[in-house]
């Protein structure tokens, strides 16, 4: 459903992405590893069109969104959660979550259930500022957010970051959860390869701003791993 052909985008005069080509397929949740550095942002934004693509394409259920803004993308069915989580400190919980229902172009200010089910903390934050929630309800609240669009394919950059293990957790079930119900794609870029591991179908690792390696879960081995992520 997502994708990348021979991408590539950098900013100013450095080019960061030299060619990436992935997929992802319906209901698959797509690992992307990579040391610090390497673009996996880069590569998250591109897809959003958050930045724009030097070359290649991005194409989603068939239609080139290369040259598309951010929005049509949103309103294609594409989700996104940016690394920093980007929450709106000033607006309230509820406009937060309200600014990704709009994102897909709804004109209904009901947040779907579905958004919400699965952070059941946040309903009672509704009025509270955005940016004084703590890092844990601050990743919850971009993940009902990006979620409030019902997108099928979810682009997560790195949502575990900064946040202590016991939401860790609560970010794994989310993301089993979503897996489970079969019809969000996930596409997650993160350091931690526990995490992934529990959680990936397919794996893909950038080097160099280009795919390295590709592989399942039984692939993804020692010899991979101290290759292409051991610091
Ligand atoms: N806004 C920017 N302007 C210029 N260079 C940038 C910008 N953002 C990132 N870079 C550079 O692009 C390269 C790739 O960064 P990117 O954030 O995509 O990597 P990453 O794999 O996501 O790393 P990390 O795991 O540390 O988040 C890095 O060398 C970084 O310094």
């Amino acid at each position: 459903m997502l994708a990348v052909q021979q991408l590539e985008a950098g900013y100013g005069e450095s080019v960061i992405l030299r060619g990436v080509t992935l997929q992802v397929r319906p209901g698959q949740v797509v690992c992307l590893l990579g040391r610090n550095g390497v673009g996996k942002t880069t590569l998250m934004k591109s897809i959003m069109g958050v930045l724009k693509a030097r070359k290649g394409t991005v194409s989603y259920k068939g239609d080139d969104l290369t040259r598309r803004a951010p929005g049509q993308r949103a309103k294609k069915g594409i989700g996104y959660v940016p690394q920093g989580r980007e929450v709106f400190a000033q607006l309230t919980v509820f406009e937060n979550v309200l600014l990704g229902l709009e994102a897909s172009g709804s004109k209904t200010r009901v947040i779907p259930d579905a958004a919400i089910a699965k952070f059941p903390v946040l309903p009672a934050m509704y009025d509270r500022r955005g940016g004084d929630l703590s890092g844990g309800q601050q990743q919850q609240l971009a993940f009902a957010r990006a979620l409030a669009s019902e997108p099928d394919l979810l682009l997560l950059d790195e949502p575990c970051e900064g946040i202590q293990p016991s939401i860790v957790d609560d970010i794994r079930d989310v993301i089993r959860a979503i897996k489970a119900d079969g019809k969000t794609s996930i596409l997650l870029a993160e350091q931690s390869l526990e995490f992934v591991k529990s959680v990936g179908d397919y794996f893909y690792i950038l080097e160099k701003g280009a795919v390295a390696w590709e592989g399942g879960l039984a692939d993804l081995n020692d010899e991979v791993i101290r290759q292409y992520l051991t610091v």
